[in-house]
């Protein structure tokens, strides 16, 4: 076939159709081995697995190993696992071995730097209904607030944080994704511009805070300064008790309690500027 032909042209287009409408698979691939653990089971075996070792060590029945290998086979191909041997060329599947990369390493349950929680979060039927609202959102009024986001559409015009304060499984889903993320990132952040930042502060408040683990990490690093986080009811209500952070329930919108610096991390994209700027 020639290259520029009009089927090829055709064909080139095709495909970018069929991938984009398949894309979500991906992340399905990989809300399914987060949820069946996949991670954790080569984790735990200490090395490479077999298919048959990863389905007797998974929640699954074994006439499910076929599909379990589809599923591996996508997410190979994304680099979340690496596999020894050549399944594809029909050898047994005994020797064919998958094992962690550094992307799945991630994804281990409970490691200090997890972001399963995270993928979770994101992949959870309650922010996939938001996308399936876009359309009715963007074709609705803006005059009205039930269809700010395509969330409040998808949830009865209800936004996220309101969703969640009526929804404990939610909520913890949405505090441990954001939570997860942090764990790593402010810590780098802190060993490496600590003291640009946060050094001569005597007090300091992470607006919109969440679970309290980024204040957590500066405070533990600059023990003199009181770290506070402002967070809604719903959120202050299931953490447990923190030594180095005082929790502080309220409204940013209505008030936020006196300190030297004020963090907002993961908080202003929240809101549009009609939320955040005011003007005396
Ligand atoms: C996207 S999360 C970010 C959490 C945290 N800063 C982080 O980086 O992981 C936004 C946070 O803002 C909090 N929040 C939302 N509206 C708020 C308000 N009006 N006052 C105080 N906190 C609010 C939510 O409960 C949520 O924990």
């Amino acid at each position: 076939m020639e290259v520029d032909s009009p089927i090829h042209d055709f064909s080139k287009a095709r495909t970018q159709v069929w991938k984009h409408m398949l894309v979500f698979m991906d992340s399905m691939c990989l809300r399914c081995a987060v949820e069946l653990g996949v991670p954790d089971a080569i984790h735990n075996h200490g090395g490479p697995v077999t298919l048959s070792e990863l389905v007797q060590a998974l929640p699954i029945p074994t006439s499910r190993a076929p599909f379990l290998r589809r599923i591996m086979r996508v997410l190979v191909n994304s680099g979340f696992f690496s596999i020894e041997g050549n399944e594809s060329d029909g050898s047994n599947e005994e020797e064919v071995y998958y094992d962690l990369t550094a992307t799945s390493k991630l994804l281990i349950t409970g490691s200090t730097n997890s972001l399963a929680p995270l993928v979770r979060f994101v992949t959870g039927m309650e922010v996939a209904m938001a996308g399936h609202a876009m359309t009715t959102w963007i074709k609705a009024s803006d005059d009205d607030d039930k269809n700010e986001t395509p969330f409040h559409v998808a949830h009865g015009g209800k936004g996220v944080f309101e969703f969640a304060s009526e929804r404990p499984e939610f909520n913890a889903l949405l505090n441990e994704g954001m939570a997860c993320d942090n764990r790593v990132f402010i810590g780098e952040v802190v060993k490496n511009w600590g003291d640009v930042l946060f050094g001569g502060l005597r007090s300091l408040v992470d607006v919109g805070g969440g679970t309290g683990l980024t204040a957590a990490v500066i405070a533990g690093a600059y023990p003199k300064m009181k770290c506070s986080v402002l967070e809604l009811d719903h959120v202050v209500d299931v953490q447990p008790e923190n030594e180095l952070v005082e929790f502080v329930r309220g409204d940013m919108f209505v008030q936020i309690p006196q300190a030297d610096a004020f963090l907002l991390e993961w908080v202003l994209h929240d809101w549009s500027d009609k939320d955040f700027v005011e003007e005396d």
